[in-house]
C-alpha cells in the first residue's frame, strides 16, 4: 500500500484531486468509482474547482458509484442520488447518462444487485475507485462480517454506522436500515484504489488497516489483497499507526 500523509483535511482533499485529474487526463474516458460521507467532499469542492479554472474535462467520463439507502428516492435529500448531484455531478461537465447509482427504490432488490454487478462488468471495473472508511472498517456499506466474495449486495445497516450517519438525517429513526452496496469482491475488480481517511476517529481503523491482516471482521483489510491501493491520510487519523 502506498501511503501519502497529509498535514491536514484540505491538504488530503488536494492530493485526492490530483489522483483523479491525472487519471482523467491521461484517459479521457476513464470509470471513475466514487463514495460518498464526508470524508471525500473537500476533494469533489476541488475537483470543480479545477474544472472551472480547466485543470480536467470530464465529457467523457464514466462514473459508478459504490452504495446507496435502501427505500430512499433519488430526489430524497439524503440520497446518495441527490448528494452526488449536489456535491460533484451538477459541478463539473460529466454527463448525467454516463453516472451510474444502485437504485434504492428498485420493487426487486435482487434484481437490481444483479443488474449493478452486470453494469461494473460492462462499464467497468473503475480506473480508479475512490473510497472511504467507516470507524468500524466499512468500506462502501459492507458492515463488518461482510464476505471479501460478495457482489453487489443488500446490508442490514450496523447500529454505529446508522449512528453515524444520523448526522445527516433529522433523527436516527429515519436512516434507513438496509443499503445497496457494491460488494468487497466487486471493489477489489478496480484497477487502483484511493482511500481517503481524514480526523482522530478514523485513527483506531486506519491503525488496525495498517497491521495488514486480512480479516473479513474487518471489511477495509480486503484492501490489503490488492496491488494499487493508495491511502491519504491526515495527521490526525495516521498519528496511532505511528505508536
Ligand atoms: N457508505 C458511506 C461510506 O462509503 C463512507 O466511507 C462512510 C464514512 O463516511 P465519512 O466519510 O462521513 O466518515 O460513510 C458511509 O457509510
Amino acid at each position: 500500500m502506498n501511503i501519502i500523509v497529509t498535514k491536514d483535511y484540505k491538504e488530503l482533499s488536494k492530493k485526492a484531486c490530483e489522483y483523479i485529474e491525472e487519471q482523467v487526463k491521461g484517459k479521457p474516458n476513464s470509470v471513475l468509482g466514487l463514495a460518498t460521507g464526508s470524508t471525500p467532499l473537500g476533494t469533489y469542492q476541488e475537483l470543480e474547482e479545477g474544472y472551472r479554472s480547466g485543470s480536467a474535462d470530464y465529457q467523457d467520463v464514466y462514473s459508478l458509484n459504490l452504495d446507496e439507502y435502501v427505500g430512499l428516492d433519488k430526489i430524497d435529500p439524503q440520497s446518495y442520488h441527490f448528494f452526488m448531484n449536489k456535491h460533484l455531478f451538477h459541478s463539473i461537465n460529466i454527463d448525467p447518462d454516463h453516472t451510474y447509482i444502485p437504485n434504492g427504490k428498485a420493487s426487486d432488490l435482487a434484481y437490481e444487485c444483479e443488474r449493478y454487478e452486470q453494469l461494473i462488468e460492462e462499464i467497468g471495473p473503475p480506473d480508479l475507485q475512490l473510497l472511504g472508511i467507516g470507524q468500524n472498517g466499512h468500506i462502501g456499506f459492507n458492515e463488518p462480517g461482510t464476505s471479501f466474495d460478495s457482489e453487489t449486495h443488500i446490508i442490514d445497516l450496523s447500529a454505529s454506522t446508522r449512528e453515524a450517519n444520523a448526522r445527516f438525517f433529522n433523527s436516527i429513526e429515519e436512516v434507513p436500515h438496509q443499503a445497496v452496496t457494491m460488494g468487497i469482491k466487486s471493489i477489489l475488480k478496480s484497477k487502483k484504489i484511493v482511500l481517503l481517511a481524514s480526523g482522530e476517529e478514523k485513527a483506531e481503523a486506519i491503525k488496525r488497516l495498517l497491521r495488514g491482516e486480512q480479516d473479513e471482521s474487518f471489511p477495509a483489510s480486503a484492501l490489503n489483497k490488492h496491488d494499487h491501493v493508495t491511502l491519504i491520510v491526515d495527521e490526525p487519523a495516521y498519528k496511532q499507526a505511528k505508536l
